[in-house]
């Protein structure tokens, strides 16, 4: 297991219930009297309800500034955390003329408008205005500080449909939700405690029907909870260890796109699923020398329940057997609360849903919990806001224990190695103490003497290839404890024990600030299209669903970038087939606030269909105006050259065509490269022929006419480059900078090809001309020796070995001429240097001539070649 490194894993085993272990007897004792909050109020008064225990942390603006001191956590009994949340009324709510008819009366209080007897009391009531932030701090702060002292936990948002679960648990790009927030948090603990080490791992799962995927492995399909003698888990759930924030968010992003999520008449982005994202958390003293209960492991589980549906939920087909699902296991999740805050209850019904099943154990009362109710003030929704503050009001009642988990089983990565190594070291100490410890005493005879020499040579060979095996077992495990310290998170904190100094320097060391979340939105990088979606499903219907030719692919695509929100900046978008989006405000609504210019959009529409090639234009939104960001968010090669080409200049609006004409001009040159390519072979073949007939003025009749065509085209190409670069040049201002910048691009690219062939060739033809320098000197060489030779055989000094010589030279001679003059040919020629000299031609001429002559001495004296020629052969 985490043998590669930052490599995932999939876990053999991965549990859901937090404290199964150690489970505190009578855990599931049913609450007292004592500990229930307040029930609903039943006076007139409009004073507020008496809040149930306000025995929150509190709130805190940063990464627990307090962190945690490991052991000694008190097995104190605790209530589940319950608070509320209202959301503003949505624009579809405001046209559909809802009022309000619930609202926070105070901190503490949800109170209905039209009956104000009706009222709850709660551990804190955030109001619309409330920030995600603050949220986080109030309801889920304390249970992620609680996790990193080893103290499992749980958050969850519940709701009805489009309540605002997945905005308070998500988040979006500006209001990063309870996950990121909490992830965020995690790291930041770990920063502040310096006399720890950390081991992160997640998994992230959903609920599907009934049916349990592995949202970080699309493979994991239909995964079965089991159960062992310590509660239940998810078989073969895969598990990532994460490094740093941006790493653990970029696997939600990664797990939001395979959840399902489908669109109904109140929530085009409704979740279909119930999702459980967990981050378990190893942590042990830092240093060698600690003790066994040091160690420990805890899980986080931030859940996003689907939403439960009324009757009001208009869906259909597949959508209405996901809302009975989706019905069915919150029903499950009710009963299951009220049983277990009902005394009498001997059975709970935990197996009833996938969902109950998994949560048991945190269910049950081991670990914090906290439920936040995500709300919706609107009278059409009312009777679903009651009965979800009923669910609240009655989750309040149950009661936990919340202990610190220090069980060390297999699932302890750190443990399990540490174990390996100390295990091995005692081996290898029995292993040394033995060799040692050999009884060398009662040897009484030779025979003896002999049979215990003989015993020990074969003792030593086993021993030293025991010791062998040894030693690669341990550099083998050396090399796993080092990948696994790389995973291993410290503080960056120089308040570090003297003995962590001693520790290998690879550790992955972390600044966990705020620049961590470095991977938070870059506005560039994204379209933000912060919408409630009721607003859209309004806007859809006056503008009439006609218009969107494809509501799946339109849904699908929305629901990406909406996902993306808070996470979605990881993976650039490449939007398709959306034709228009019209979303409105809400009161949290993100507004962009980028620096980059930005233009109006008439319609208040934003038409990504005008996007090419995920150009990466950045939606941003104030109010309801929709702006088109920064159409050049990065600078490429290409960006730069453009801007170099221009000098800034602004280029005019030409519309789609520019890069129409670019790709006609650019075909055309392709053609005449074409035709150019195809004439110079031509003229290769009729220049290879006219080396063998000199004298055939038709061959050279065409070979000109080539060379003609050759530089005609060669013309046409350089006329046609320049209308290129003319029109780019003419253009003061460009529609679409990315449709420039890619022809551009394009045009580079193919500048920066042919300067390369054109450089290798050059340097080939240079070689080339080196080569027949060097031949031309050779041959004034030559030319030497036979002026010698011919003296002494007119002198008739030569013997019949110097005629032979002379002709083996001769004939070497040519050969070498013909070679090389091909060479410088061909090169000359394919270099398409119209100035090809004739001296080359005639050289080949020659030289083919010399080849085909007998070459004896007598023909050879009585040779009388003198032709053009940079050097005369025979002179
Ligand atoms: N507190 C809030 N402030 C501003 N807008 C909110 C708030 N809560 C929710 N919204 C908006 O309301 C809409 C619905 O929210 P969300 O998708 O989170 O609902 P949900 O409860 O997860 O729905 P479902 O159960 O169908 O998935 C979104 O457009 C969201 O941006």
């Amino acid at each position: 297991m985490f043998s590669g490194g930052t490599s995932s894993s999939r876990s053999q085993r991965s549990s859901i219930s937090p404290f199964r272990s150690r489970k505190p007897a009578g855990s599931t004792k049913p609450p007292t009297a004592s500990s229930r909050p307040a029930t609903p109020s039943s006076s007139t008064t409009s004073s507020r309800p008496t809040p149930s225990k306000p025995s929150l942390s509190p709130p805190s603006s940063s990464a627990s500034p307090n962190p945690p001191s490991p052991p000694n956590v008190s097995k104190s009994k605790e209530n589940v955390t319950v608070t509320v949340r209202f959301r503003p009324l949505s624009a579809r709510e405001i046209n559909k003329g809802d009022e309000i008819a619930w609202y926070a009366d105070g901190d503490y209080t949800v109170r209905n408008e039209f009956n104000s007897s009706i009222a709850y009391g709660f551990d804190k009531v955030f109001g619309p205005a409330t920030t995600t932030r603050h949220v986080y701090d109030v309801a889920a702060q304390h249970v992620v500080g609680g996790v990193m002292q080893g103290i499992n936990g749980t958050v969850f948002a519940y709701g009805v449909t489009s309540s605002g679960k997945t905005h308070t648990m998500h988040g979006e790009q500006k209001s990063p939700g309870i996950i990121p927030l909490a992830v965020k948090d995690v790291f930041g603990i770990i920063q502040e405690t310096p006399g720890r080490e950390f081991l992160l791992r997640v998994s992230y799962l959903e609920i599907y029907n009934e049916v349990i995927n592995d949202l970080l492995d699309p493979t994991g399909q239909n995964l079965r909870i089991r159960e062992d003698a310590q509660g239940t888990y998810v078989e073969a759930i895969k598990e990532e260890v994460v490094l740093s924030p941006a790493h653990a968010l970029s696997l939600i992003a990664t797990g939001e796109e395979h959840r399902h999520v489908g669109s109904n008449n109140f929530n085009l982005l409704s979740s279909r699923s119930h999702t459980i994202f967990t981050l378990t958390i190893e942590s042990s003293p830092r240093g060698e020398n600690h003790d066994e209960e040091d160690v420990t492991l805890s899980q986080l589980h931030l859940i996003d329940l689907a939403g439960s549906e009324s009757s009001k939920t208009e869906t259909t087909g597949l959508r209405r057997k996901e809302g009975s699902y989706i019905n069915k296991s919150l029903l499950t999740l009710g009963t299951v609360i009220s049983k277990l805050t009902d005394g009498k209850a001997t059975h709970i019904p935990y197996r009833d849903s996938k969902l109950t099943r998994l949560l048991q154990s945190s269910l049950s009362g081991h670990g914090r919990i906290s439920l936040i109710c995500t709300v919706t003030p609107a009278s059409s929704n009312s009777e679903e806001t009651h009965n979800t503050l009923k669910f609240a009001h009655r989750s309040k009642r149950v009661e936990i224990k919340a202990s610190q988990n220090k069980i060390m089983d297999e699932k302890s990565i750190i443990k399990k190695y540490q174990r390996e190594i100390s295990s091995l070291k005692q081996e290898l100490q029995q292993l040394k103490r033995g060799m040692m410890e050999h009884p060398n005493t009662a040897i009484s005879t030779q025979e003896d003497l002999v049979n215990l020499k003989l015993q020990l040579e074969a003792g030593q060979v086993k021993l030293q290839s025991r010791l062998e095996e040894e030693e690669e077992a341990k550099a083998a495990l050396m090399g796993r404890i080092q990948r696994l310290t790389k995973l291993i998170l410290v503080s960056t904190k120089n308040t570090i024990p003297p003995s962590i100094s001693e520790r290998p320097t690879h550790r992955r060391r972390h600044s966990f600030g705020e620049d961590e979340l470095a991977y938070l939105p870059d506005k560039k990088r994204e379209y933000l299209v912060d919408d409630d979606a009721g607003s859209y499903a309004s806007e859809l219907s006056v503008e009439g669903r006609d218009e969107i030719t494809n509501l799946d692919e339109l849904v699908k695509d929305y629901k990406r970038n909406k996902r993306r929100g808070m996470l979605g900046w990881f993976k650039l978008k490449k939007p398709e087939n959306v034709i228009g989006l019209s979303p409105s405000a809400d009161s949290e609504s993100s507004t962009s606030g980028s620096p980059a210019p930005s233009s109006k959009s008439s319609q208040n529409r934003v038409k990504f269909s005008d996007l090419k090639d995920g150009g990466r234009k950045s939606v941003s939104r104030r109010g309801d105006d929709y702006t088109i960001i920064d159409p050049f968010p990065e600078r490429t090669q290409a960006g730069d050259l453009f801007g170099a080409a221009f000098g800034g200049h602004c280029l005019p609006r030409t519309g789609s065509t520019i890069t129409d004409q670019m790709d006609l001009l650019r075909e055309q040159v392709k053609m005449l490269a074409g035709e150019v390519a195809l004439c110079t072979s031509s003229l290769k073949r009729l220049s290879e022929q006219a080396a063998r007939n000199p004298e055939d003025s038709q061959l050279r009749e065409q070979m000109r006419k080539l060379k003609g065509e050759i530089s005609e085209k060669k013309l046409q190409i350089r006329v046609l480059e320049q209308r290129m670069i003319g029109s780019l040049e003419m253009t003061p201002q460009m529609s679409n900078n990315s449709e420039m910048s890619q022809a551009l691009s394009k045009l580079t690219t193919q500048l920066n090809e042919t300067t390369f062939e054109l450089e290798i060739k050059t340097a080939d033809n240079r070689i080339l001309q080196e080569q027949l320098q060097m031949k031309i000197s050779e041959n004034a060489e030559m030319q030497e020796t036979i002026l010698l030779l011919r003296q002494q055989l007119n002198s008739q000094q030569i013997s019949d070995s110097e005629a032979t010589r002379l002709e083996t030279c001769s004939k070497k001679l040519v050969q070498k001429n013909n070679e090389e003059g091909e060479r410088f040919g061909l090169c000359q020629e394919t270099c398409a240097d119209e100035n090809t000299p004739t001296s080359v031609m005639s050289l080949n001429r020659i030289l083919s001539l010399e080849d085909s002559k007998e070459c004896n001495k007598d023909a050879f004296l009585n040779s009388q070649i003198h032709v053009q020629c940079p050097f005369n052969l025979f002179s």
